[in-house]
């Protein structure tokens, strides 16, 4: 772990390896976030941990290790609903990276297009506990067809234990829906325990469902090669390929006690996607899809 005189945390590696995977051309992550930095971009009253800064820069940086050629950038919890410093890193990226933005509920449309200009694709509903304080379905509702008209989709994150009680505001999204990190599931039960088998089934209920095949250092401690991971999420990919998108998750929010390596995470890729038309599927054509449909 690694904490400043500030008491403000760091959760990513300074020397991440590079990967043994080569990724297709015009790969791109679409799960990052970025922090600050601080000075210009101060942190939510509300935020839930305080990191260092992990700026543009940073993030441009690790991409070009890793061989990807665009991010998807994320707000963060920490950030709250004042998405300046993903716009920020938006802008300085050539165009080289979209972003999904988390909004107060009363958000006006001129707002809501000013961030479509500013390369936003989607809205983030956040229901971890640990990250927010609350998470209000019903008002959820109203953003999710507020953004309908800017083509636009909703990114949930939620964990397996609520997986149920989630189904019937899911199932009145009225666009197309993202799930992050799969819903958390325990993936050492592996691709047919009840984790997976409930998650399936949501897949199945909407043709528009897509998740995120992410976080192997958050959901299996075994830590890398990721083996649980790996042997429960390749079904997954093989059954949905194309409604899986991947991303580093970088700066891993939350996870300073045992630092992920980035170039170990895109090692796991081959593990989940096989063959070379799933990878083109997972890393280029889905993200594509949902954030660069003029160019798709
Ligand atoms: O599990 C987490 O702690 C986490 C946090 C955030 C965030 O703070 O936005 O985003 C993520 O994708 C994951």
């Amino acid at each position: 772990m690694s904490t400043d005189a500030d008491g403000r945390i760091r959760s990513w590696t300074l020397t991440p390896s590079r990967p043994h995977f080569t990724p297709p051309a015009g790969a791109v992550d679409a799960h990052c976030h970025v922090f600050g930095p601080m000075a210009e971009f101060p942190f939510s009253p509300k935020a839930k941990y305080l990191p260092q800064d992990a700026g543009p820069e940073a993030l441009f940086g690790l991409r070009d290790r890793l061989g990807f050629a665009r991010n998807v950038i994320v707000q963060a919890s920490c950030h709250g609903t004042d998405n300046s410093a993903t716009l920020n890193a938006i802008a300085r990226s050539d165009g080289k990276a979209r972003g999904v933005a988390v909004v107060d509920p009363a958000i006006g449309d001129a707002e809501l297009d000013m961030l479509h200009e500013g390369g936003i694709r989607g809205v983030r509903f956040n229901f971890l506990k640990r990250l927010v304080d609350d998470a209000p379905k019903d008002k959820f509702l109203e953003v999710a067809h507020r953004i309908q008209r800017l083509g636009w989709h909703v990114v949930v994150y939620f964990e397996a234990d609520i997986l149920d009680e989630m189904k019937p505001f899911l199932a009145a999204i009225p666009t197309p829906i993202v799930i992050d990190h799969m819903g958390r599931p325990d993936v050492a039960q592996g691709p047919d325990g009840p984790d997976m088998t409930a998650f399936r089934a949501l897949l199945d209920s909407r043709e528009d469902i897509w998740t995120k095949v992410t976080c192997p250092d958050r959901l299996d401690p075994a830590g890398p090669p990721y083996a649980d991971f790996v042997r429960s999420v390749r079904p997954l990919v093989e059954a949905y390929p194309d409604r899986v998108l991947w991303g580093t998750d970088w700066p891993h929010p939350n996870m300073e006690k045992t630092l992920p390596d980035d170039g170990a995470l895109v090692d796991v890729i081959p593990g989940i996607a096989p063959t070379e038309t799933l990878q083109r599927k997972l890393l280029v054509d889905n993200p594509m899809r949902l954030y660069w449909p003029e160019e798709a």
